[in-house]
């Protein structure tokens, strides 16, 4: 006979969450943070929250302006006043800011390499940050986002929180491959290194925050990768399991 006084949590057995799943994963650049997301939230049935391109989209309207990105205030009154649309959508993502679709060029490398100019302006942080939590608040299917302070920063009470890490060495091998072959050295070494030595003065992505997962993915496939964020699913989240 099963003790009636025992939930079925205490059981054993898990209840079906009534809260969204929140998956946050941080990493340094190259680590694998957007394909392991789109992956999961794939995987999962999630929508899927790309942090770095609402830098990316701030720092194309900037230029886009003319500003110098050096000015801080206007560079941050800009983004304050701007309309930012993303497709949360892992199938279909893209990515509009005053009604341009800058799905494309946010990935331009003049924009990888002016983007740390704007994502380490604290005034253009305090503002994206607070786009992200709603975004966040709001997507009642779940979510994963993906970023660097996505785990200590905007979503520190995510049920997942993983700081994706992978040698500097397969971090740059793998921009190099994604760029093309014939593509500067020089320009992978700055996209990679220099941007994160820039970045890591405002987010720290490098050491994991308390209760934070480590997964090192230099000698994993995107898929092992995807299956070891899924499996640190707590039962409560999964119908499969709970109910
Ligand atoms: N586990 C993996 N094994 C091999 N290649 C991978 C793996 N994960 C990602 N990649 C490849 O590495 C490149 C960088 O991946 P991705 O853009 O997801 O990294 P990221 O951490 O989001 O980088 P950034 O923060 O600079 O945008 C891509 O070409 C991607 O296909
Ligand atoms: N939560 C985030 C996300 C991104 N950034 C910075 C890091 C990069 O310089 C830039 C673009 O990110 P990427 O698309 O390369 O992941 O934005 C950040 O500071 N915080």
């Amino acid at each position: 006979m099963p003790d009636a006084s025992q939930t079925p949590e205490t059981a054993g057995e898990a209840v079906l969450s009534d809260t969204p799943l929140v998956v946050a994963i941080d990493g340094p650049s190259g680590s694998g943070k957007s394909s392991t997301a789109r992956g999961v939230a794939v995987r999962l049935g999630l929508a899927n929250l790309d942090t770095g391109a609402m830098y990316r989209a701030a720092a194309w309207l900037a230029m886009h302006e003319g500003l110098d990105l050096a000015d801080g205030p206007a560079v941050a009154r800009l983004v304050r006043e701007a309309d930012l649309d993303l497709e949360l959508d892992p199938a279909h993502q893209s990515v509009t800011v005053n009604g341009h679709d800058v799905t494309q060029a946010i990935r331009e490398p003049e924009v990888s390499a002016a983007v740390s100019a704007v994502s380490t302006n604290l005034d253009v942080r305090a503002d994206l940050i607070a786009r992200q939590r709603r975004i966040i608040s709001e997507a009642r299917s779940g979510i994963v986002a993906e970023g660097r302070d996505i785990t200590t920063v905007v979503a520190p009470e995510a049920p997942v929180r993983v700081l994706l890490v992978a040698d500097a060495a397969a971090r740059i091998a793998r921009r190099h491959a994604e760029l093309g072959g014939d593509v500067d050295a020089a320009a992978v070494h700055d996209q990679v290194v220099r941007r994160d030595r820039d970045d890591s003065t405002v987010a720290a992505f490098h050491d994991a925050a308390p209760g934070v997962t480590v997964l090192d993915s230099t000698d994993l496939n995107l898929e092992q990768v995807v299956d070891a964020i899924c499996a640190l699913v707590p039962p409560a989240f999964d119908p499969a399991v709970a109910r």
